[in-house]
């Protein structure tokens, strides 16, 4: 491929390459570059790609984009770019030859709802015969193949590489999460969504964000490249975003007034029920997945079909057959007589919401076992740990990927929101064990809710990620038992 072709678009402040020059491979970690790639260095968090420009000529690399010539010199010709991020994201898309335009594209962002959301829409636009790309937190899937992933919203290359094995195994639609980091990070810069979704804002990620005004504002970058917008109106960030008017919105919520309103909502231990009513048309819905939240999740979903010219006749009809999704509000089988589930909740919101849903159909007693991510938004810790207090009968406070943190030092900050609770609780620093205990502990009627692991398979200490399977833990507990 072409130098010039690669960097059609790209804005340039200073070129020494020739651009009619061939050129390997797209890089922007030096590691990885080969004879005759195009390095792009990018200025990050921990380090400054600009340091491993000698490093990548010493591997191959032909061409450089970088923001400053470090002193020194570039000893290979150069492209000078005001964004290293930016124009590694058009660079991308000129590489696979803009798979996005082919398709159409579903953005969801928020803080909590968005992978949840993503499934659901999955389920309705499959149900319409089409074939769907998912990219987010759980897993990317190409119609039923699975990719696993690291990120939620990947880096501009490896999603613009996605993008283009989607577009050749012939998906027509992708729905993807879009992270707060990824819109402030330019991995989606460039990519116009048919219909940029937003769920709600509570709050996570200060760790990079400091404020939650610099954190909606990261969330509200969505609609400035989306066509139409959905909103969700009964969220106070939401209605906040609406009024900047970035783009044509189609609203949800359980308040008079929205496109698209839930009203009659009925709350079962493992089910949802609401009338779904939008310019005077009234649906029944039905959702296999329990709690409040729930409710707004399959508005979110009804509404961005409904974006796509889908009727909410068949959007209700496919819903009825949706399944939840791995580590959301997930039953672990057990054989006995209370209720063990698997929740992803690691925001006090999340927290909150989960042990609600829960406490409505638990007879017993609710333990809320949680531990909260090392390396991330501290000051969500004692929030976190005085909800889980307020709404469990008996807490146990574990680690979660303490990451470089010393696991303790996290649980210390838990405390420090659960001091005054009368909530009896109880730490156990290993996950494992803690798991163990609160199956030794549950008696009839209880409910036990594992929060924050989810999905994940793994425990993340020192960089490194042991592996850590809470539905394994449960089912060696039993076998251990027998
Ligand atoms: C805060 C954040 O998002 N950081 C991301 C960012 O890192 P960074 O810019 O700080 O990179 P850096 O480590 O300083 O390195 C700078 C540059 O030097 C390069 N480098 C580095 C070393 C070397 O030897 N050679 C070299 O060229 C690196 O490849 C990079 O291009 O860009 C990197 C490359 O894409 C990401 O891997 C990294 O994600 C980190 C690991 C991360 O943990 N991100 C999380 C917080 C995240 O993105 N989460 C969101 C939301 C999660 C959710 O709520 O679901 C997500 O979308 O997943
Ligand atoms: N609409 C919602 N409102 C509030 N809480 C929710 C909602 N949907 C799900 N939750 C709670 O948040 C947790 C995470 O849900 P989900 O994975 O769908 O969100 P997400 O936005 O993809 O999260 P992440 O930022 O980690 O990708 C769930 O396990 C549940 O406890
Ligand atoms: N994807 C989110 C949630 C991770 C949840 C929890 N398991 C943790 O590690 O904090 C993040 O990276 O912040
Ligand atoms: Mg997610």
């Amino acid at each position: 491929m072409k130098l010039e072709k690669i960097l059609s678009g790209v804005e340039i402040v200073e070129q020494t390459a020739d651009a009619a020059c061939e050129i390997g491979e797209l890089k922007y970690d030096s590691r990885q570059v080969k004879s005759g790639d195009v390095f792009v260095a990018i200025t990050g968090f921990e380090t400054d790609g600009h340091k491993y420009i000698g490093k990548a000529i010493e591997l191959g690399a032909g061409v450089i984009v970088c923001e400053y010539v470090p002193e020194g010199g570039i000893s290979v010709p150069y492209v000078r770019v005001p964004s290293s991020r930016r124009a590694l994201a058009q660079m991308a898309a000129n590489y696979f030859d803009h798979p996005a335009d082919s398709m159409t594209m579903v953005g969801i962002t928020g803080t909590n709802g968005k992978t949840t959301t993503t499934y659901l829409l999955k389920t309705i636009l499959e149900a319409q015969g089409h074939k769907v790309g998912l990219i987010g937190t759980n897993q990317n899937m190409i119609g039923d193949e699975i990719l696993p992933t690291e990120r939620t919203t990947p880096e501009s290359f490896e999603l613009q590489r996605l993008f283009a094995q989607m577009r050749d195994a012939g998906c027509s639609h992708v729905l993807m999460e879009v992270s707060s980091h990824s819109l402030v990070l330019d991995r989606v810069y460039g990519i116009t969504f048919a219909v940029g979704a937003f769920t709600n804002l509570t709050q996570d990620h200060l760790d990079f964000h400091k404020t939650m005004e610099a954190y909606r504002d990261a969330k509200a970058l969505l609609f400035h490249q989306s066509k139409t917008g959905v909103m969700n109106r009964d969220d106070a960030d939401g209605r906040i975003i609406l009024a900047e008017q970035a783009c044509p919105f189609l609203t949800y919520g359980e308040e008079e007034g929205c496109d698209l309103c839930a009203q009659d909502i009925q709350l079962h231990a493992d089910s949802i029920q609401f009338n779904c009513v939008a310019e005077g048309e009234c649906v029944p819905v039905s959702l296999g997945i329990p709690g409040q939240f729930t409710v707004y999740n399959a508005l979110c979903a009804l509404s961005c079909a409904k974006a796509l010219g889908i009727s909410i006749a068949a959007v209700a009809a496919a819903l009825r057959c949706a399944h939840g999704v791995k580590g959301r509000v997930e039953v672990v089988p057990t054989d006995t007589d209370y209720t063990v589930l698997i929740d992803y909740a690691h925001s006090p919101d999340g927290v909150e919401n989960v042990l609600k849903a829960a406490r409505g159909f638990t007879k017993g007693r609710l333990i809320g076992l949680f531990g909260c991510g090392g390396d991330r938004d501290r000051t969500k810790r004692p929030k976190m740990g005085a909800i889980a207090a307020q709404l469990s009968d008996l807490c146990i406070v574990t680690s979660d990927n303490p990451r470089t943190e010393k696991p303790e030092a996290i649980i210390d900050d838990i405390l420090e929101g659960m001091k005054d609770t009368k909530t009896p609780y109880e730490v156990i620093v290993n996950r494992p064990e803690a798991i163990w205990h609160a199956l030794d502990i549950a008696q009839a009627g209880d409910t036990i809710v594992l929060m924050g692991k989810g999905h994940e398979t793994y425990q993340e200490i020192n960089h490194v990620k042991h592996h850590l399977d809470e539905r394994e833990v449960v089912a060696e507990y039993f076998e251990k038992k027998k």
